[in-house]
């Protein structure tokens, strides 16, 4: 509704020139009152006139506001609109208009059939199908369409109808046309999107060049291409980008209320949930009710405080529940975020009750739980000794009076612990987890970010498995400060390749693959690693259209608006024809995905590429993710660990340039300090990772062995 609304001062300004429609003698008056306004019999070069300014005034209009065309954009507030708006449009009319004459007669169909978002459900004006797209329509319609091949007057006025109704969907086609005067730094999924809607404008055009009355059941190949989209032909990018979904996928808040009894892998699902959604661009946060009840009480002394009995820590429970409840919505409503996780276990019917009358019933926004449920002592057991253990609630514990105490904890929570249940909860929209991903279930999937949520959650296991980033070594280009490309690698990058199959040998890593993009440098980083190789596009480095292969000093000197501009905002700095990080993100989610169902994976690719994985295991921001250090002939072994990830950085001992600019301080400047020499720092996040230096003996035996490798010291 907020679209429509939004659209309406697009149209606003065009009554005048719907005058010129005047042989369209609609007999619904629902349809598009405004189109009896005009007058048959005005000139057809006025008409033209008025067409030429209506069109570059919907062009000034456009480029002044492009929020306007934001909503204009959206196919199905198109779809959506008051007809009697779209209908106010003036370009294609006059077209129509010339061209009513020729139009056959045809059936009218039931008003409520009209102008639906297909093109095979328009009105269809050749004499093919006249019968063909409103068959089931009522008696009447059926036979006013037996008289349509004789030209009568009935014929004409519903040839007027039908003109009418071409027009109106050419006005739809004309409204999106005026996307393309959208600005240039507009969001780049309006740009994507304007790939759709020229093809809309050419299917105006062609529309009107060619044959009009044409049924695209009739029509040639070549221009049923270019009608507008329809469900089947549609034009997306198979994954929307970041921002992007803040726009259109999320704009309902979602709460995320986590369900399950303690040790059941809850938190680990909402910060790893949180993680990947804030790397695809949807700001989400983790609401831990753990949290809230160690603020609100003293230390932690034992299991009793979760006794079903104890009626005091009862009412503390409730009232911790109830403010972070609170506290996820007041962020929501704030703006600041689209996905508040509610971690807690929310194990009674009554606590999911009150969840949904408040962020359903009061607030309006959409409710997902997310239950955990195992009966695998294993996995409890490994998860109290991999997190509870460490908990601020047993500081200073012995590990086996923790478990102790943990597990009467649960008992506790057993006693009232009641599973969602499709019967008696059958309003609720939820899925469930069992023994951390063997079975899944979902109920009442409501729409586009649970079923991300729903993919997601079914994709990451808990084996463990350690991941291997690398960049190729160091190549040509990168020898001579050339960005881009598809060089091969330096001598010293033949170093590098000979000293990291040997490192990988060294490791043992079972049932490792190695993937790679489809670069020569990175092909050649792995020529001698024994282990089954997969090579990905979507590992290909950021394409840096027309400033490939060439220095950051040339690209400044050629283009220093588009230099500067990238500093300014180098996430979503698009280069001219090429990629931005955003969308570089983007096609790396399958790659994530992928790697989040895998076991041990060495992955050889490049720097922009790097740093956005990196940035999804670190859970860094879309500012930090574009100046992640991610140095040549470095190896970044990643071990997920309880809530997180360890890092190590391995750096073999074979010299390379070093190709990380930093942010500088004025955009666009390329004297700053970090050209040359190391310029970023490693990054050791939350003190768990470690820099390690390989020591003398690899670089020794590399060059002194034929390539044999010596690796040791890297523990
Ligand atoms: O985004 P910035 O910092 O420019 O880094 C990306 C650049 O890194 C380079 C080297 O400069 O990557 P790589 O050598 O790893 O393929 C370029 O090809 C690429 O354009």
């Amino acid at each position: 509704m907020a679209q429509s609304t939004a659209t309406a001062p697009l149209y606003a300004g065009y009554k005048p020139l719907i005058s010129s429609v005047t042989t369209d003698t609609d007999p619904d008056p629902d349809m598009a009152p405004s189109l009896s306004e005009g007058t048959a019999d005005q000139p057809q070069k006025s008409q033209r006139e008025g067409e030429v300014k209506g069109a570059s005034s919907e062009a000034q209009r456009t480029k002044a506001n492009p929020n306007q065309i934001l909503s204009a954009s959206n196919s199905s507030s198109i779809d959506e609109q008051d007809e009697d708006q779209v209908g106010t449009l003036p370009l294609p009319l006059l077209s129509i208009n010339r061209r009513t004459p020729t139009l056959l007669p045809r059936p009218v169909p039931p008003s409520s059939t009209r102008f639906t978002s297909s093109y095979n459900d328009d009105l269809c004006t050749c004499s093919n199908c006249a019968y063909s797209s409103f068959s089931s329509s009522s008696s009447s319609a059926s036979s006013t369409s037996s008289s349509s091949t004789s030209a009568t007057a009935a014929g004409t006025a519903l040839a007027s109808a039908a003109a009418s109704a071409v027009a109106k969907k050419l006005a739809r086609s004309v409204t999106a046309t005026s996307i393309m005067d959208m600005p240039y730094n507009t969001s780049p999924s309006l740009r994507v999107r304007t790939t759709s809607l020229n093809q809309l404008k050419k299917t105006a055009d062609l529309a009107i060049e060619n044959e009009l009355h044409v049924c695209p059941s009739v029509m040639s190949e070549e221009l049923r291409k270019l009608l507008p989209p329809t469900s089947e032909t549609v034009m997306t990018k198979p994954f929307p980008i970041r921002g992007e979904r803040t726009i259109a996928d999320c704009t309902t808040p979602h709460v995320i209320a986590m369900v399950g009894l303690p040790a059941r892998g809850k938190t680990f699902i909402s910060k790893k949930l949180a993680r990947y959604l804030n790397w695809i661009g949807i700001s989400t946060r983790v609401f831990n009710l753990g949290e809230y009840r160690r603020h609100a009480t003293t230390a932690y002394k034992s299991h009793e405080f979760f006794r079903a009995d104890n009626e005091e820590a009862m009412a503390i429970r409730n009232r911790c529940a109830n403010q972070a409840l609170h506290d996820s919505c007041d962020w929501l409503l704030s703006g600041q975020g689209s996905i508040a996780v509610f971690d807690a276990t929310n194990s009674t019917r009554d606590r999911r009750q009150l969840i949904h009358d408040i962020v359903v019933k009061q607030h309006g926004f959409r409710l997902f739980f997310v239950e955990s449920i195992c009966d695998d002592p294993q996995i409890i057991e490994q998860n109290i000794l991999e997190v509870k253990v460490s908990s601020p609630d047993y500081l200073n514990m012995n590990t086996e009076l923790v478990v102790r105490d943990f597990l009467q904890r649960i008992e506790h929570y057993e006693e009232r612990y009641q599973p969602i249940d499709e019967v008696t909860e059958s309003h609720l929209s939820f899925m469930k987890v069992y023994n951390a991903g063997k079975k899944v279930v979902v109920y009442n999937n409501e729409g586009h970010v649970e079923s991300r949520i729903v993919y997601y959650l079914m994709n990451i296991h808990i084996t463990p498995r350690t991941i291997y980033l690398t960049r190729h070594g160091e190549s040509e280009y990168n020898l001579s400060g050339l960005i881009g490309g598809d060089s091969n690698l330096s001598a010293r990058g033949h170093q590098y390749a000979n000293a990291l199959s040997t490192f990988i040998a060294q490791q043992q890593i079972d049932g490792l693959r190695v993937w790679t993009s489809w670069m020569k440098r990175a092909i050649q980083t792995v020529a001698d690693v024994k282990a089954p190789q997969e090579r990905w596009k979507a590992l290909n480095e950021i394409d840096a259209g027309h400033c490939e292969e060439m220095t950051y000093e040339q690209i400044k000197e050629k283009f220093p608006e588009e230099f500067k501009a990238r500093d300014v905002n180098k996430f979503a700095y698009r280069y001219p024809r090429g990629e931005s990080y955003e969308d570089l993100v983007a096609r790396l989610e399958p790659v994530i995905m992928e790697l989040e169902r895998q076991g041990n994976v060495l992955v050889v690719s490049h720097q922009a590429v790097l740093r956005c994985l990196f940035a999804y295991f670190l859970d860094k921001s879309a500012d930090e993710l574009p100046y992640l250090y991610v140095p040549l002939h470095t190896v970044i072994k990643l071990t997920p660990v309880a809530y997180g990830c360890k890092v190590e950085h391995i750096k073999l001992p074979i010299d390379a340039v070093d190709t990380h600019r930093p942010k500088p301080k004025i955009p666009g400047d390329v004297s700053e300090p970090g050209l040359d020499g190391l310029s970023g720092e490693l990054v050791a996040p939350d003190g768990v990772g470690k820099v390690l230096i390989v020591g003398d003996d690899v670089a020794t035996a590399t060059n002194g062995n034929g390539g044999r490798v010596d690796v040791q010291a890297h523990q």
